[in-house]
């Protein structure tokens, strides 16, 4: 679960006299021009989440150094957190040509132990937060490479479109974040998986899969922190229209989620069959739509008209008829009941 020992860099504080993990990280780009992007990771020694974010707000601060002190074992959550950045930050220099999250080289930065047993990760519009987990739910969520990639993911948002993060649009954000976690993931691994969360959800019980699923959503019950039951929806028609989880945008968003694991893999899904077409070309048409046509109120129309567009921007119609990977996205979207 967590990342192996990397060859990072144990920088001594001359002050402090304590090491903390930097990675001058040299990632992809051009030969011309490596892009080097920084990576740091620092201990939050079980601040909370509230208050560390306050502190990150008012002064700036990230947390303290991980003690590496001289053992060979450093932080394991630290660890996996900081390899863990680098693999999502390669993912997105590589396939999608952005330099890190805001395609301006900006530093890496991850802070763990946040809280005490706390049960999540986030991104607090500057850096990359994560938990211990209970042990029992979830373990150290800086195991999770989807959940990096999840975090990271928002970086990447908010720094483009910065969909509102309320209600539909909120939804667009949150499916967004789990799309990349997962073709992130995927990427770096060489293997599919549609779960978010699989590596770290239930430590005690293996192959439960994960908080949540792309590929069938309400196959995962719904996470009591947003709902007290039920499951999460895969048709627009269930969509939730509620006020909790600011409009449902961690219930909503598996709407999207299915649409996009159907246009990759392919399926059959309420009577409609999708011709799958792939991670490579389905991530640069996700990709585009974020980059070029979605705008901070879009909603899931917007979102289906975004991803069309992208397509054919891509994959150009021929003598009238969709492409395949067109005809994929409105088979997808029709699917999953968005007009
Ligand atoms: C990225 C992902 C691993 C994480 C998943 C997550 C974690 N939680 C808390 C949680 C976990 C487990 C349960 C359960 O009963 O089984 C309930 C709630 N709810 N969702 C997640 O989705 N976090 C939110 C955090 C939102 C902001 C926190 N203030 C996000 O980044 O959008
Ligand atoms: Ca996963
Ligand atoms: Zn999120």
């Amino acid at each position: 679960v967590f990342g192996k020992m990397q060859n990072f860099i144990a920088v001594k504080d001359a002050t402090t006299n304590k090491t903390y993990m930097h990675t001058p990280h040299i990632s992809g780009g051009t030969t011309t021009n490596p892009n080097i992007v920084g990576v740091s990771t620092y201990d939050a020694r079980r601040m909370g989440e509230t208050p560390f974010i306050l502190l990150s707000a008012l002064f700036g601060f990230t947390g303290f150094e991980v003690e590496t002190g001289n053992s060979f074992f450093a932080d394991p959550a630290a660890v996996s957190a900081h390899t863990n950045s680098m693999k999502i930050n390669d993912y997105f220099q590589k396939i999608h040509k952005r330099n890190s999250l805001d395609d301006k080289g900006m530093r890496l930065i991850s802070t763990v132990h946040i809280g005490s047993k706390w049960n999540n990760a986030a991104w607090n519009g500057k850096q990359m937060l994560y938990g211990d987990g209970d042990g029992i739910i979830l373990g150290s969520l800086a195991g999770g490479l989807d959940v990096a990639g999840h975090e990271m993911t928002h970086g990447v948002i908010e720094n483009t479109t910065d969909l509102i993060y309320q209600d539909e649009s909120g939804a667009i954000n949150e499916s967004l974040a789990d799309i990349f976690g997962a073709y992130g993931e995927m990427y770096a691994t060489g293997t599919v998986d549609w779960d978010m969360g699989e590596d770290i959800y239930t430590p005690n019980i293996p192959g439960d899969g994960g908080l949540r699923s792309l590929s069938d959503p309400t196959s995962v019950r719904l996470s009591t922190t947003y709902l007290p039951s039920g499951h999460y929806p895969d048709h627009y028609d269930d969509r939730y229209l509620g006020t909790l989880d600011r409009g449902g945008v961690h219930i909503n968003s598996s709407i999207n989620n299915k649409a996009a694991y159907l246009i990759t893999d392919g399926g059959t899904h309420y009577g409609v069959t999708v011709q799958g077409i792939g991670r490579t070309k389905a991530e640069k048409i996700f990709y585009r739509a974020l980059t070029l046509y979605l705008t901070p109120s879009s909603g899931f129309k917007d979102m289906r008209e975004a991803a069309i567009q992208a397509s054919r921007d891509l994959y150009k119609d021929r003598n009238g008829q969709p492409s395949p990977e067109t005809a994929a996205v409105i088979a997808a979207y029709d699917a999953v009941g968005v007009p």
